[in-house]
């Protein structure tokens, strides 16, 4: 099976073209390709499906209104097998695949994910930028790191984050553990960022991936760390730069969405015996 390999500041995807539909990826074969000493090695896996060859991608679309015409499905899994609803770093990535194989013309395009149909834009920087929906505030809750806790603010970015900004430097932190988080609050797991405010608008971040383990760049947790700098701040429109391991990515809030901005790249493509 063709796949190819790709990132948006460092956060990683297997990409898998499924031009037929005819793709059954299992939790374990997910996990074996994402593996990063058996396998190819991932944050995650995007399958790259014909919206209307998948039944769950017909019936979101459906639901989306204008976004009906959109032509492919990001299906997002996360490196230990499970689904997530939304990936910003992955669309971003999944964007300049299809714009590089042709499959889509460079500039504006409805793509549709478990979270909705969402517009990406390629720029003429070379930044892919994803407008990610309006973020819902959901309460407080608490991470607990290292034996310390965090407390944080509940965002739904479709997918569930606890964004919590401290003042302790997070580049300090040992992340790799699990943080500890209230399951009633979560009960399908969460997204933890741990953020300092380093700047006028500008927020440095780690993140605890759901799934995935601690990764160098998540798109929808940089857009919960803004939402919570905002939050902080009694701001809700303006545009947070966030440093992330990886690299550097722009969030702008205006109020009614969400804009996630960054480079994302492709780096290799080959064949993998291990679908056949
Ligand atoms: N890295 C992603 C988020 C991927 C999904 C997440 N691990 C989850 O389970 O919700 C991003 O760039 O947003």
């Amino acid at each position: 099976m063709r796949f190819l390999k790709g990132h948006g500041t460092e956060n990683d995807f297997v990409i898998l073209p499924d031009r037929d539909g005819s793709l059954e990826l299992t939790a374990s074969q997910v996990a074996a390709l994402c593996d990063r000493r058996s396998g190819i090695g991932a944050d995650g896996i995007l399958r790259v499906v014909p919206a209307k060859l998948s039944p769950e991608a017909v019936e979101i679309a459906g639901r989306a209104g204008p976004g009906r015409d959109a032509e492919w499905f990001m299906d997002y899994r996360n490196a230990d097998g499970g689904m997530a609803e939304m990936c910003g770093n992955g669309l971003r990535v999944f964007a300049r695949y299809l714009v590089a194989a042709g499959l889509a013309d460079p500039g504006e395009f409805g793509v549709v994910t478990r979270s909705g149909v969402r517009t990406v834009r390629l720029d003429r920087e070379g930044d892919v930028s994803v407008d990610m929906g309006a973020p819902e505030v959901l309460g407080e809750s608490v991470a607990t790191v290292g034996g310390r806790e965090y407390e944080g603010l509940v965002v739904s970015m479709g997918n569930p984050h606890l964004a919590c900004v401290t003042g302790e430097p997070v580049t300090g932190l040992d992340l790799a553990a699990q943080p500890g988080f209230d399951p009633a609050v979560f009960p399908q797991g969460v997204n933890v960022e741990l953020l300092n405010l380093v700047g006028e608008r500008r927020v440095v971040m780690r993140v605890h991936e759901r799934g995935a383990g601690e990764t160098r760049s998540c798109g929808t947790g940089t857009v919960a760390a803004a939402v919570a700098a905002a939050h902080l701040a009694g701001e809700t429109t303006g545009t947070w730069t966030v440093e992330v391991p990886g690299g550097l990515l722009s969030v702008t809030l205006d109020g009614t969405t969400s804009h996630l901005s960054g480079p994302a790249v492709l780096v290799a493509s080959g064949d993998t015996p291990a679908l056949v």
